[in-house]
């Protein structure tokens, strides 16, 4: 006999990967740590190959990976952050074959772990506190905030970084206020760079993480296809690679400034792709400018390129809002137009719109009516079966009735088991019969799951001259009273 395959063999590969490193984690807390340290160093590792001078590199991806972890994870990172910075201080130690004491290189390397922790954990901090607190309207306000964080933590962990080392007599004092700001960009480039991937990553693979993609804005609704991205990715990558081969085989000034170009294809990408995919390429675009810059010897122009990164990014960021808020709005614009539950028209949507259709029909000298109609005994449905398969009567209800509307009809909700429908063109007498029809139509339908029979109560009357829609509503809703007295189950006009 077959045997069924088991639940978790039938879940995708990626998913399984994560439930299997969320289990480890869970039994072996340290594990975590350990893949922050070797990530750490392996992102240091590959910036210091990139390096066009000493201590001077395009971008420093560390510095994201510490900001990032602070801001998910929270202070309990510090000490592996520290050890990353002691076994980046011993291997640069033999990169450069320095030959440092024992003793300098313990100082030099926990130094720098205490002041690039204390930099980034306090920036990360406070803008961790302000994110929980905000909603989706606040998103330009805590970007505008991340990039000013961003940029004083970074100032602050290179002034450290580089006292540190004129400290220890690696660096001359006379060439710190040189190389401030090459290390201080290469630091605020790889947060801004590297901030929405490693984020992603973060939670992904971090489920005791404090933030959530909505709360640091890269969720969006609707993600479209995944091809059309590659495609533009593709064509963002080329042109890089185009514009620094350029740079590279004519040596002058004016080509340099071709890389700022850059921000067409991303832009492309920011306002037709998810936030998520814009902080994609804006991480690949980045990493491979730098790695062209190492590859094709441009480091004489660096300070050009690193500028480009940073308004690459800064355009990234302001742009992702865009879409995110267009969403924000769409979403908002529903709930406030639309009931939750039975998705007809609001009661406030209802009234507005029943205006607009009534003039229009008094323009083209037609009549409207309007027929108000109530669930008969609904409270019976609740007490006996709960509020879950009320709410599916009231469900059935408004889909049953919206399936015998015309175009041109409303529905909206009143309230409670309380609906209410406008025809623009009917007049009393077709107003009665459409009634009648919807009258025998639910009374014929099911609550589903039970074997309780719906029926409705319904009264109706014609939008006389110079009355409101709010007027014609309060007679027929004396109409459906009189039909409830009447026994239910029946329509009564006015
Ligand atoms: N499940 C559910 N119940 C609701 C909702 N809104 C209102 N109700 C309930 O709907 C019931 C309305 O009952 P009424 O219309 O006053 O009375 P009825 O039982 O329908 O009796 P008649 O109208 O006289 O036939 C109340 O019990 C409300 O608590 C809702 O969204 N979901």
């Amino acid at each position: 006999m077959k045997t069924p395959p088991s639940r978790l063999t039938e879940l995708p590969k990626s998913i399984k990967t994560r439930l299997l490193i969320r289990t480890l984690q869970q039994r072996y807390p340290f594990i975590s740590d350990l893949a922050l340290i070797m990530t750490w160093i392996g992102l240091w590792r590959i910036s210091a190959a990139m390096e066009y001078l000493p201590h001077a590199t395009i971008w420093f991806p560390p510095s994201a990976l510490t900001f990032v972890s602070f801001l998910m994870i929270g202070k309990r990172v510090f000490p592996a952050i520290l050890i990353s910075g002691l076994i980046a201080t011993f291997w640069e130690n033999t990169l450069y074959a320095s030959n440092r004491p024992l003793q300098e290189l313990l100082s030099t390397g926990l130094l720098f772990g205490i002041g690039h922790s204390l930099a980034y954990g306090i920036g990360a901090h406070l803008l961790s506190q302000r994110i929980t607190k905000a909603t989706p309207s606040d998103l330009p306000r805590i970007l505008l905030l991340y990039l000013l964080i961003g940029s004083c933590a970074a100032l602050i962990a290179s002034i450290f970084g580089l006292s540190v080392l004129v400290f220890n007599g690696v660096m001359a004092p006379a060439d710190m206020a040189k190389s401030l700001v090459t290390w201080w960009f290469g630091d605020l480039i790889g947060i801004l760079v590297l901030t929405p991937v490693l984020s992603w990553i973060v939670i992904i693979y971090y489920p005791k993480s404090h933030l959530t993609m909505s709360h640091i804005g890269l969720i969006q609704l609707n993600s479209p296809a995944r091809n059309p991205f590659i495609i533009k990715l593709l064509v963002g990558i080329l042109l890089t690679t185009l514009i620094m081969f350029a740079a590279a085989q004519f040596r002058f000034q004016e080509m340099v400034f071709s890389v700022f170009f850059l921000c067409i294809p991303q832009m492309w990408i920011v306002y037709t792709e998810t936030p998520l995919r814009s902080g994609i390429s804006l991480a690949l675009m980045s990493t491979w400018t730098a790695l062209l810059i190492k590859l094709f010897e441009l480091g004489d122009h660096i300070v050009v390129y690193q500028f480009s990164v940073c308004i690459l990014a800064a355009s990234t960021y302001f742009g992702m809002t865009i879409p995110l808020l267009a969403s924000t709005n769409l979403r908002l614009r529903e709930m406030a137009f639309y009931d939750g539950l039975t998705k007809t028209a609001s009661r406030e949507h209802f009234w507005a719109q029943a205006e607009t259709e009534i003039r229009r029909a008094r323009f083209y000298g037609q009549p409207a009516t309007l027929i108000v109609f109530d669930i008969d005994k609904f409270k019976q449905i609740n007490d006996h079966y709960g509020h879950t398969i009320g709410d599916g009567a009231l469900l059935t209800t408004a889909q049953c009735i919206g399936k015998l509307l015309h175009q041109a009809d409303l529905l909206g909700r009143f309230g409670g088991d309380e609906f209410m429908i406008l025809l623009p063109g009917a007049d009393l007498e077709l107003a009665k019969s459409r009634a009648e029809a919807l009258r025998q139509t639910l009374s014929k339908t099911q609550v589903p799951t039970t074997d309780h029979w719906l029926s409705g109560s319904f009264g109706v009357v014609m939008v006389e001259p110079e009355e409101t829609i709010q007027e014609a509503f309060k007679r027929a809703d004396t109409c459906l009273l009189q039909a409830k007295q009447a026994g239910r189950n029946c329509v009564i006009a006015g």
